[in-house]
């Protein structure tokens, strides 16, 4: 089924396919395509003024073999005003140019950062399981910053530069065809030296930009888990795999650039000897009566207003392998198949963290949204359950196999089983977090696998032992969790998860920022606001993995009452690991060896099942 499917890890960097910069570069034409008028008007300007440059030669040696062979002072003034406009033009030009291409540009960076964002947001868990985070930001961030670079200089001045250098040529060879042919001895050895620059260039700019997402990921890592490091005192360590990879970034950027200076050697030198070539060829020539002396002049002036078109070549086409190397990574993410439909809330939102009801205040008051969905018959049933990691050994036997489980409609199923046996495998099935590799699961009824994402989600929410909370306040945290809820709903779930208390007295009630992550809150609270996200929909199907681990016996026993009264009219599957959190429940299932070995009461499974008795014993807890 479609949500294990085919996510590929990010690429192997030793066995990356070579292929040219072009190619890479031809796939960014959706993104360019709205804004091509703009583009297109921005490099005809850009031609024109390259192309004034050239003329300037031409006033000169009308100048020169004129009105300075001639001694006449008013030509030379009308010359030098004729040059002097001709500057102005080619500066307002240029001009024009970058106020013509500054703001579709920036648009067009925002296009591919929006979409990137809007895909990331849409593929697998699976796909989110393999790549680091820091390959995904660097992508979204120093990779679309290259592009923008790309967009703004290369894209046009590497046409630019070309038609400038082919007007050029022409005009050379057209004053006098010998000097012009000496001018073009080194374009071949030019052109397989720029040819090797850019295969190894890319190849460097690549490794460069891969371990830019590598050290993102360090950074990342380091603050989110900045208590971890400080308490065991990992700061060193950590520190040395940071300078570790800065290390291996320094060496490679070191590499782009010897490669840059080795190219720019070749582009400066060899066209400034091919100049001095026909400096000398053509003073020759004038002493002996060949040529005048104004065509040498104009010749070497064009000769000369050529050298910043070629030299600048060299900037220009490390700056498209970049772009190329970046348009690669971004494309190896938006390449990765989606999840058939856009998600509503984000993953955490649209599958809600939470619930209950607390002293007297019943989520169950109102009934569970979705009810009107189904006739309410069928409960939630797993048949012939399979699943597999899409990582996992080939020859390893699946994770879970053959699960068969019947809860029914409003009844409360604690799932019970030893550490790693997959129990949180088992309820990121139901809001298809992952899909199954094999049997169904269906929802009064109605199989899992044909409802869409969005109602899958409609109909089911879950809260997770780690509390994923997002930096909004409070009550934005809570009513992610449900479409358009109101402040009574909000008033509901947090009496349910007993978050009312604490909520209140923080510095603006529910109106508080909880930070990134809700680090300002302790691992209970944070628990009970996601308690409070899964519940303020009133789901049919609430799936709670374990969301009461961080709470005092006291509060877990508050909550529970309020859960119970809430989960009437709500058919659930939590994951306990607790006597207490078991007692929830109307009935228990044993998971063990990938299947439900055993389902009753709590107190039969005590008596019946040796395996369970141990688990829900000390000696289980300590197991854990
Ligand atoms: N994304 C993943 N990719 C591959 N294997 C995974 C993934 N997530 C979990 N596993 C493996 O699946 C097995 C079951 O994990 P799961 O988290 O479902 O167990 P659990 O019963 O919930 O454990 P616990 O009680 O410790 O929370 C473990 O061996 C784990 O290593």
């Amino acid at each position: 089924m479609a949500d294990t499917a085919q996510t590929s890890p990010p690429p192997d960097r030793t066995d990356l396919p070579q292929h040219s910069a072009v190619r890479s570069l031809v796939r960014l034409w959706p993104f360019i395509r709205p804004v091509r008028a703009r583009l297109g008007t921005a490099a005809c300007v850009a031609i024109l003024a390259s192309c004034i440059s050239l003329i300037i030669p031409l006033v000169l040696k009308w100048l020169v073999d004129g009105p300075v062979a001639g001694r006449d002072p008013g030509g030379i003034w009308l010359g030098g005003a004729f040059l002097l406009l001709l500057g102005l033009a080619e500066a307002l030009l240029f001009g024009l140019r970058r106020w013509l291409v500054a703001r579709p540009l920036a648009g067009v960076e925002a296009a591919m950062r929006e979409a990137l964002y809007r895909h990331v947001q849409r593929l697998p868990v699976a796909f989110h399981d393999r790549w680091p985070s820091g390959q995904l930001l660097s992508r979204g961030t120093t990779d679309l910053q290259l592009l923008r670079m790309f967009f703004t200089f290369p894209l046009t001045f590497l046409l630019v530069n070309g038609v400038t250098i082919l007007v050029g040529t022409v005009i050379l060879m057209a004053q006098r065809w010998s000097l012009g042919l000496v001018l073009l001895a080194p374009v071949p050895p030019l052109m397989v030296l720029c040819s090797v620059f850019e295969a190894k260039y890319g190849r460097a700019a690549r490794q460069a930009q891969d371990q830019v997402g590598d050290l993102t990921t360090v950074v990342e890592e380091s603050v989110l888990g900045i208590r971890i490091i400080k308490g065991f005192g990992r700061h060193r360590s950590q520190a040395r795999s940071f300078r570790k990879l800065t290390h291996a970034l320094r060496t490679s950027e070191l590499r782009k650039a010897r490669l840059l200076a080795w190219i720019l050697v070749c582009i400066t030198t060899l066209p400034e000897i091919a100049i001095g070539g026909a400096l000398v060829l053509g003073s020759l020539q004038v002493a002996d009566g060949e040529l005048s002396a104004g065509t040498l002049v104009a010749f070497l002036s064009t000769a000369l207003a050529l050298r910043w078109p070629v030299e600048s070549t060299g900037f220009l086409l490390a700056m498209a392998n970049e772009a190329a190397t970046a348009t690669d990574r971004y494309f190896e993410v938006m390449d990765e198949p989606a999840v058939e439909e856009p998600a509503t809330g984000g993953e955490t939102g649209a599958v809600r963290d939470g619930g209950a009801q607390v002293g007297g205040v019943r989520v169950g008051d109102a009934p569970p949204k979705g009810a009107s969905a189904s006739p309410g018959t069928g409960g939630l049933v797993f048949s012939g359950v399979e699943f597999r990691y899409p990582d996992a050994p080939p020859d390893a036997p699946p994770l879970l196999q053959d699960v068969t489980l019947h809860i029914r409609p409003g009844e409360t199923m604690a799932l019970v089983g030893a550490t790693g046996s997959g129990k949180t495998t088992l309820t990121a099935l139901v809001p298809r977090l992952y899909d199954p590799t094999a049997g169904r699961i269906t929802l009064d009824g109605r199989d899992l696998a044909t409802l869409s994402r969005d109602e899958a989600r409609a109909l089911v929410a879950v809260a997770f032992e780690e509390p994923t909370l997002f930096s909004a306040t409070a009550a934005e945290n809570v009513l992610m969790g449900t479409e358009g809820g109101q402040d009574s709903d909000l008033r509901r779930a947090l009496a349910v998860a007993q978050a009312e208390g604490f909520v209140d007295a923080l510095p603006e009630g529910s109106a508080t920022q909880v930070g990134e992550q809700g680090l300002s809150l302790s691992g209970g609270q944070r628990q009970r606001l996601a308690l409070a996200r899964a519940v303020v929909g009133r789901p049919r199907f609430l799936i709670l993995d374990d969301p009461l681990s961080a709470l005092d016996v006291h509060t877990e026993a508050l909550v529970e009452a309020a859960l119970r009264r809430a989960l009437a009219a709500t058919t659930a599957l939590v994951v306990a690991h607790r006597p207490s959190t078991v007692l929830l429940a109307d009935r228990v299932a044993l998971l063990s060896g990938g299947r439900i070995a055993a389902v009753g009461t709590h107190h039969q499974l005590l008596r019946d099942n040796p395996e369970y008795a141990t688990l829900m014993s000390g000696e289980g807890e300590s197991a854990r």
